[in-house]
């Protein structure tokens, strides 16, 4: 029987220290299916500061979070043995060498990973982790931004950059890529020419109003089929209303009830990974922002729940 988090109803939700949904940290267990783990990096932005503080203020957002899923049907801490493996501690004054720590911290840990940002530069490390295990993965990326600008400042590690290296190391699937939410200005239209040239597939933020969600994750689920998935969450995908606490805010996004309802229709799906980035406290409020984050990671660890559900 896995250890689950804290009772709040014996232990009040807002007393002791901050791991996520209060659950066991992974030294308190002995093996742990998945692990969330954080990683307090930002050195990688183009713009706003302050995602090496989204770990944090996520674990405390994550408090009110309750055992039961309703909508997936699974009570994930009950299926799985879940655990905090705390921050992988990362040097915020080389970008390179963050990125080589974070590869093999995440490689160490011999779990399926739930990695809370963070910029997004993370996500290429934690590709590379999850490819070593699973070879190339589908990717379904929910963000604001293509991501898969070339250099910026000519440097290669940015959280504008992750997906381009991806593809360029050979570490996703080319046919099964996808971005959902993407909108707002961009450098030209070359930046789209680029990004369907690596093989990404578009769905746009007014794609979502206009086709409908049903409709969304059909096309999505046809695309990932049976491949490994891995499900990279930039928070900036939402709204500003549903999330101000980012970097890199676009307006004209998605509502936190269509990201929830779009990673709900992934049930099945072979998820093997996945982030939630791009987490700012300092230009939050009321912890939106970190409150929506914490469902998001609490949805994925969910997924990962339903899909050993016999
Ligand atoms: N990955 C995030 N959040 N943002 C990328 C923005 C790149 C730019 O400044 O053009
Ligand atoms: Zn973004
Ligand atoms: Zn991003």
């Amino acid at each position: 029987m896995p250890r689950g988090p804290v009772d709040s109803s014996s232990t009040p939700r807002f007393a002791g220290f901050a791991t996520f949904a209060r659950l066991p940290r992974l030294d308190e267990v002995e093996h742990a299916d998945v692990a969330v783990v954080g990683v307090p990096f930002d050195s990688g932005v183009s713009y706003r500061p302050g995602a090496r503080f989204g770990p944090a203020a996520v674990r405390e957002a994550s408090r009110l979070l309750r055992p039961y899923h309703p909508g997936l049907d699974v009570s994930p801490f009950e299926r799985l043995q879940v655990a905090d493996a705390g921050d992988i501690a990362c040097n915020p004054f080389n970008i390179g060498e963050a990125v080589e720590t974070i590869q093999h911290a995440a490689a160490s840990l011999d779990s399926r990973l739930v990695t809370i940002g963070g910029d997004h530069t993370i996500a290429l490390p934690l590709l590379r982790a999850v490819a070593a295990k699973h070879g190339p993965v589908a990717l379904l990326h929910f963000d604001a931004h293509l991501d898969t600008w070339d250099t910026y400042f000519g440097a290669e590690y940015t959280h504008g950059t992750p997906f381009r290296r991806a593809v360029e190391e050979g570490i996703l699937d080319t046919e099964a890529l996808s971005h959902v939410g993407i909108r707002g200005p961009l450098y030209g239209k070359r930046d789209l020419d680029e990004d369907r040239r690596l093989g990404f597939g578009v769905v746009t933020a007014a794609d979502v109003l206009r086709r409908g969600l049903d409709e969304v994750v059909d096309a999505l689920r046809q695309r990932i089929g049976d491949r490994p998935l891995y499900v990279s969450v930039d928070i900036d995908v939402l709204d500003p209303a549903h999330a101000p606490g980012t970097g890199t805010p676009e307006a004209g996004g998605l509502t936190s009830r269509e990201l929830l309802e779009i990673l709900r229709g992934l049930a099945g799906t072979n998820l093997v990974g996945a982030d939630v980035v791009e987490v700012a406290p300092a230009y939050d409020h009321a912890e939106i922002t970190s409150v929506a984050a914490s469902h998001v990671a609490y949805d994925l660890i969910s997924l990962l729940a339903v899909k050993e559900k016999p």
